[in-house]
């Protein structure tokens, strides 16, 4: 099957609906929540390599990896905590710190610093295909970084507290997360991009 993006008349034609790469469940979870039936995807579960840098470069970076393992155009995202104290660390590299120090080492990185604010960041990135440049889109929500509460079930979400709001993520109901996150934030704008990009598929699969 053709792994590359064609342009037919003004349109674009994909091979196939886009593949969500990731080897988060939780990420996916939320992602077909927010998304609903708005785009075709299907997901994969791949652990990519956690790559160093700048968010977009990583995100992007992802992509391309990602394109290329599947031959095919697909989304991924790199998500970020980033304290305002630490200059946006840990960042990127918030993986390893909650794995490493948890929920209570990460408020402990604030204990010295007035500032807990932070914000919570999303970068996807869309490849239509290998050896594609991919596009990028970043959503935001600034909070503050607090003592855990709320169920332990995803990531950081019990200590991360958006800004106008007295609950963690953990302990708000996911559809109120979701709307206000910094994921679901990022996948307004990818979706703005599908409506005005009017991407079609392919279905002769003899092409
Ligand atoms: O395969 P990928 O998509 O990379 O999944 P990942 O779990 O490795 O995710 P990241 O590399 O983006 O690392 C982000 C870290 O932040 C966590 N995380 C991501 N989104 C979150 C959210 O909305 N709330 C809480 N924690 C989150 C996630 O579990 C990771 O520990
Ligand atoms: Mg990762």
């Amino acid at each position: 099957m053709a792994a590359a993006a064609r342009t037919v008349g003004s349109g674009v034609v994909l091979p196939r609906p886009v593949t969500f790469v990731t080897g988060n469940a939780k990420k996916l979870e939320e992602v077909r929540a927010i998304l609903g039936q708005s785009i075709p995807f299907q997901s994969l579960k791949l652990d990519l390599p956690e790559l160093q840098g700048e968010p977009e470069d990583i995100s992007k970076e992802k992509a391309r990896i990602a394109a290329k393992e599947v031959n095919g155009p697909v989304l991924v995202e790199d998500t970020c905590l980033c304290f305002n104290a630490l200059k946006g660390l840990p960042g990127p590299y918030i993986k390893w710190f909650l794995q490493k120090i948890g929920h209570e080492g990460l408020n402990n990185l604030l204990l010295a610093c007035e500032d807990k604010t932070a914000y919570a960041m999303c970068v996807f990135s869309l490849a239509l295909g290998p050896n594609t440049e991919p596009l990028t889109f970043v959503g935001k929500t600034l909070g503050r970084i607090v003592p855990a509460r709320g169920p332990n079930d995803f990531g950081w979400d019990p200590i991360f507290q958006p800004h106008g709001y007295d609950q963690t993520y953990a302990e708000m109901p996911k559809e109120e997360k979701n709307k206000i996150s910094h994921r679901g934030k990022a996948l307004e704008l990818v979706k703005s991009h599908f409506a005005e990009a009017r991407y079609t598929f392919q279905t002769d699969t003899s092409a």
